[in-house]
């Protein structure tokens, strides 16, 4: 499966087009539009999630609530867009109405794409860069998502994601007992956090950090409980699927690291406190004594629950100016704002899961090769029994 997606911020819409997506899929707006809403939600968004309220359109791939195998259109549209109609305008316009409506932006944001894409593109107006690399974009990776979630729920596979930490607060993870559980506890919590104690603790510091002019980081935790043993494979590089995930995370906006399991920490244990032991039962088949590489061992799924975190930098326009230098005149000047996220990492649990998910049921579609739904549960039914007798 592959997507494309297209749009830009204050455009008319975002647009994904969904390929490879077997036949047989239940589908529904409704159902997309759960996930929509939950990436708008968090503690410490800015306004302009106040004038948005995401919702698809299904346009195409899907009749009378399924899917037909062929292409998946989904668009969502940006009510904010009637504010912008004359600067983010299609036509052509002149010399003159361009001065009059462009409002050209000419000082780039440290931590943004506005400099490098300006110098890579040629553009003398860095809002023709920043309006397509902002976070706007992962409302439609979030409908793609919301597809394959739908896909790996059919197929008994469960994702579930939440924060883990927002600026050194940590959260305690430890007593989950089920990802229901948790979906339940992190849906309910402002900064999608499953620990009680600490989540006023990381409203609090999102709070005092944005009343300071400042912004805030964090990590997300994703994880995926069902997914059978043998998915990715160790023969060859780009079929490594920890590769791929761990890609698909690092294509978030703002995200500058990731790590499976005990991740970092393997740098500082020795082997006989980070290996997982192997063990055989007859109702479980072959299983883990720890999780501690967080489901992958050589590319490939180990059939343990994949635990993967990704860490979020604090988002980079900040009220308190930081120093840059006007690409025109070329000089220096404090970088101000009008609105702005002032943490976003509860909002991006929900991006991450989506991207997993994306993943992991590519890989899924790939190795079991099922156009639809009905054959692709045959053939994971049978992968599921192989590993067992094994
Ligand atoms: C859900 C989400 C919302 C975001 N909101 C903002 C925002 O309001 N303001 C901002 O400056 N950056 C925001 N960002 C981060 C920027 O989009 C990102 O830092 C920028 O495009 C540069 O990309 P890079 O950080 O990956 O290098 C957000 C990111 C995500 C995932
Ligand atoms: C619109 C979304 O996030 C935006 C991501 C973003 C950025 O620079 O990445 C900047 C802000 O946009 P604006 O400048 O219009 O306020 C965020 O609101 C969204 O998440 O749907």
């Amino acid at each position: 499966m592959r997507y494309l997606t297209a749009g830009e911020s204050h455009g008319p819409q975002l647009t994904t087009i969904l390929e490879g997506v077997p036949s047989g899929l239940a589908l529904t707006a409704e159902q997309v539009n759960v996930e929509l809403a939950r990436r708008q939600k968090g503690h410490g968004r800015g306004r302009r999630m106040q004038i948005e309220k995401d919702e698809v359109n299904i346009l195409s791939g899907v009749r009378h609530g399924y899917t037909l195998g062929s292409p998946i259109t989904l668009t969502v549209e940006n009510n904010d867009w009637k504010h912008w109609t004359g600067i983010m305008g299609i036509e052509p316009i002149s010399k003159e109405e361009q001065d009059e409506v462009k409002r050209k932006i000419t000082r780039p944001r440290p931590g943004h794409a506005d400099l490098n894409g300006a110098i890579k593109y040629g553009h003398r107006d860095m809002r023709n860069v920043l309006e397509r690399s902002s976070a706007r974009e992962t409302t439609v990776r979030v409908a793609a998502g919301a597809v394959a979630k739908e896909l790996l729920k059919e197929l008994g596979i469960k994702v579930a994601g939440h924060v883990v930490e927002i600026g050194g607060i940590k959260a305690e993870v430890n007593e989950i007992n089920s990802l229901e559980h948790l979906q339940e506890v992190t849906e309910a919590s402002p900064v999608r956090c499953y620990d009680s104690k600490v989540e006023q603790q990381m409203m609090d510091l999102i709070d005092t950090t944005k009343k300071n002019g400042d912004s805030i980081g964090g990590v997300v935790e994703v994880i995926v409980d069902g997914v059978p043993p043998g998915i990715g494979s160790y023969v060859h590089y780009d079929r490594k699927l920890d590769a791929k995930i761990a890609s698909s995370i690092m294509s978030i906006n703002a995200f500058k690291g990731v790590e499976f399991g005990i991740g970092f920490q393997a740098a500082s244990r020795p082997g006989s406190e980070v290996h997982d032991e192997i063990a055989w039962s007859e109702n479980r088949g072959y299983y883990r004594l720890t999780n501690n590489l967080g489901g992958f061992e050589g590319g490939m799924t180990t059939g343990m629950p994949i635990v993967v975190r990704g860490v979020m930098k604090p988002i980079p326009t900040l009220y308190k100016p930081l120093k840059s230098v006007d690409i025109d005149t070329k000089e220096v000047f404090e970088a101000s704002i009008e609105r702005s996220d002032s943490c976003a990492v509860p909002a991006a649990s929900v991006v991450a899961e989506a991207v997993v998910a994306w993943e992991i049921a590519t890989a899924l579609m790939e190795q079991l090769s099922g156009d639809s739904m009905e054959l692709l549960k045959e053939n994971i039914q049978r992968l599921r029994e192989h590993a067992q007798q094994f």
